[in-house]
């Protein structure tokens, strides 16, 4: 999406034809730094130390990881390497071994001199389709808007969203922000409460910095403020993303998510999420028990970084030295919960039968 009028995605293959070039969201809001992955191992620690982030652009960066591997090694054995040491870069996000289940169906087929060819098309295929795919959730999350806007002409929509699932998280217009963009691009008057999403605050620093940038009305809001707004009306609905959805519509997604939808659910607040297909996880049968939940380092919550009035990046411990810290990234919504599923095919139910009809591709793979 727009930076300051610049077209800009969050991921690219270079100039020369082999790098790629991604945005290193860790020095965002601050500094726009532009990373550039020359290897397999660059792709997966990029994930890992979440330069890049948000599921689609977790699958996108392995699919070019993957690229980046048939360049180094293109035989059998490099291919399964390649494909082992990026699987398990971050366990939560489907989308990750979907683009590498992508990626290997393509190219164990083929010579291996034929590979890192293949490899690049393929992962410029699976970075068009994530664009493609957002635009289709933006056009079936504007619906949504557009009925709410009907019944309060002149006002604002509030719409209230967690961590980010903006164009950052995926290639481009991103998830739960793609209808935002796009009521914002038709001219609706449109508001985006912010969760700020401790510890590492991808709403304050990426989500609050994307809208800021492309001229959308927002608020930063401590996490803890959402169910405030919702029981005084300031919340006229919330938009999510995922990292994985379950064959019986749990949802997984950032931490604080599940507790955003019991405040909805409390206040009649309708609380949808937006998702890609390859978010759907049929091997999964129920997302609250079987979902695997990543922990990262302790240091995500005893540490902030943020920078000094006289411009300077500081690190600083907010935490006693002594305390033991639990730092898990993700929780999962219940369906029930879930008021409806954005997907580039419409707004579905979230339960099994809505989203095997839709996506019937997904429950082959699921079963494979
Ligand atoms: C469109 S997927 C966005 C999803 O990914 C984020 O997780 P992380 O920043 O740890 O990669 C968060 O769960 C977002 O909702």
């Amino acid at each position: 999406m727009k930076v300051d009028g610049k077209h800009f995605r969050s991921i690219w293959r270079e100039r020369d034809g082999w790098s790629v070039g991604a945005i290193d969201q860790r020095r965002l809001p601050h500094e726009f730094v532009i990373a550039r992955l020359t290897s397999c191992e660059d792709a997966a620690v990029a994930i890992r130390d979440m330069l890049v982030r948000g599921a689609p652009l977790i699958g996108a960066t392995a699919a070019y990881g993957m690229a980046l591997a048939m360049r180094e090694d293109a035989s059998d054995a490099g291919l399964k390497r390649a494909y082992d040491t990026l699987v398990v870069a971050r366990p939560t996000a489907i989308n990750l071994k979907w683009a590498l289940d992508e990626m290997r169906a393509t190219l164990a087929p083929i010579d291996p001199l034929e590979r890192a060819e293949a490899a690049y098309a393929r992962a410029d295929e699976i970075v068009e389709q994530d664009v493609e795919i957002n635009r289709g959730i933006a056009g079936n999350g504007l619906k949504l808007i557009e009925a709410i806007a009907a019944k309060k002409p002149g006002q604002a929509v509030n719409v209230l969203t967690h961590c980010n699932a903006g164009w950052l998280a995926t290639v481009d217009w991103g998830t739960a922000t793609a209808p935002i963009y796009l009521a914002h691009e038709r001219g609706l008057k449109i508001h985006v409460w912010v969760d700020e999403t401790r510890p590492r605050n991808q709403g304050a620093s990426l989500t609050a910095w994307e809208l800021g940038h492309h001229g959308v009305p927002h608020t930063v809001i401590p996490d803890n403020t959402g169910g405030h707004l919702m029981q005084h009306g300031m919340v006229d609905l919330a938009i999510v993303g995922t990292d994985r959805v379950a064959a019986n519509g749990d949802v997984c997604n950032k931490i604080g998510t599940y507790l955003k939808a019991l405040a909805a659910h409390d206040n009649g607040v309708p609380f949808y999420v937006a998702l890609p297909s390859p978010t759907i996880d049929f091997a999964v049968h129920d997302g609250v028990r079987d979902i695997p939940i990543e922990q990262r380092s302790g240091t995500e919550v005893t540490d902030m970084t943020g920078r000094t009035a006289d411009g300077r990046l500081e690190t600083v411990r907010i935490v006693p030295e002594n305390s033991p810290v639990a730092n898990y990234a993700f929780d999962v919504t219940p369906a029930r919960l879930v008021t409806g599923l954005i997907t580039e095919r419409g707004v579905l139910k979230a339960d099994r039968d809505s989203l095997a009809s839709a996506f019937p591709e997904r429950v082959a793979a699921g079963t494979e």
